[in-house]
């Protein structure tokens, strides 16, 4: 569908955003309101933002490889995504996740609310919104929120698939790809206590967690990677599990919408616990005197009136 017949601005304030992954360019059974496109100094996010409407909610999404997957994982814009979701009022993200299984019991079609990262990106992607003049040095002890995880839990039962299972935490490695894995690699992972794989995870959650938003990520399995005694991952076999898990993506992410909309407007959805954690890790790291002019303005668009009382 082209979205270039939408209105190109909405004037309510967005507080909860998607991001769909590979296989999820758009979100089955809605229809979009409008098609935004905004700007930010970090260039511009990887498609337009979609909003849709929930129970009469305003929702963002955003396609994480673009509208025709034209992004690479390495190529991401990733500040740009993370800020310009931050810009529309957003504060809490549910992004989507096709993932290798590094253990048995994570079959194609799982899904898994991961609560850790082990990052395994080569630094090649631009990683933090504070540098060039301006330091912080955030807190990344749990990547990923334990309330939005608590909710997806309890949203499980909307998936009718048979025998598809939700495993509740779990380790997200994210590589560098965009290549898969060697079978040395898939099996260092696994002697890690690695239970999935993917190549998005990161810089996504890092930078979410800068902007101080609530950050969950949804992973669906599609293959077994390379360690298992069956086939080894290819990308027709990612595409053909994403097809076949479609209702059950759709019903979930109905069902965690449901319940996100009906707490739009509180603290937890406005992520208030997370309010002030970069802030505080940014203010007092870089004296006055050591501050670059254009890395104060970046860290103005994402916190307004940031610098006002220093
Ligand atoms: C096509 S397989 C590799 C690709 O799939 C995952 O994408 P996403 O996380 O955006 O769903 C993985 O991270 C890789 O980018
Ligand atoms: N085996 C795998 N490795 C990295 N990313 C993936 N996305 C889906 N399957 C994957």
């Amino acid at each position: 569908m082209s979205t270039d017949s939408l209105p190109n601005t909405f004037s309510r304030p967005v507080h909860i955003a998607v991001i769909g992954g590979t296989g999820l360019g758009k979100l089955a059974g809605y229809t979009p309101v409008a098609a935004l496109h905004p700007t930010t100094p970090w260039g511009a996010p990887s498609s337009p933002i979609l909003i849709l409407e929930h129970a009469g909610v305003p929702i963002a999404f955003l396609a994480r490889h673009g509208l025709h997957h034209q992004h690479a994982p390495h190529e991401v814009p990733a500040r740009a995504n993370i800020a310009a979701l931050r810009s529309l009022g957003v504060r809490t993200i549910i992004a989507f996740s096709a993932v290798g299984s590094l253990r048995e019991e994570i079959k194609p079609m799982d899904f898994v609310v991961p609560d850790q990262i082990i990052d395994r990106t080569k630094g090649i992607r631009p990683f933090t919104f504070f540098e060039g003049g301006v330091v912080g040095h955030i807190g990344f002890a749990d990547p990923f929120d334990a309330g939005l995880a608590a909710i997806v839990q309890r949203c499980a039962a909307a998936m009718r698939g048979d025998g598809v299972v939700l495993h509740q935490g779990g380790t997200v490695v994210c590589m560098e790809g965009p290549q898969f894995s060697t079978r040395a690699e898939s099996n260092m992972y696994r002697a890690w206590g690695g239970s999935v794989i993917n190549m998005s995870a990161l810089p996504e959650a890092k930078l979410a967690r800068e902007a101080e938003l609530a950050y969950q990520m949804i992973c669906m399995a599609t293959d077994y990677d390379c360690w298992h005694d069956t086939a080894d991952v290819d990308v027709a076999m990612v595409m053909k599990y994403m097809a076949a898990n479609g209702e059950n993506a759709k019903h979930l992410v109905g069902a965690v919408l449901d319940e996100l909309c009906k707490q739009d407007n509180s603290d937890s959805v406005l992520a208030k616990h997370w309010e002030g954690s970069a802030q505080g890790a940014v203010k007092f790291m870089t004296k006055p005197e050591g501050r670059d002019p254009e890395a104060m303005k970046r860290v103005e668009f994402l916190f307004p009136g940031f610098w006002e009382e220093s």
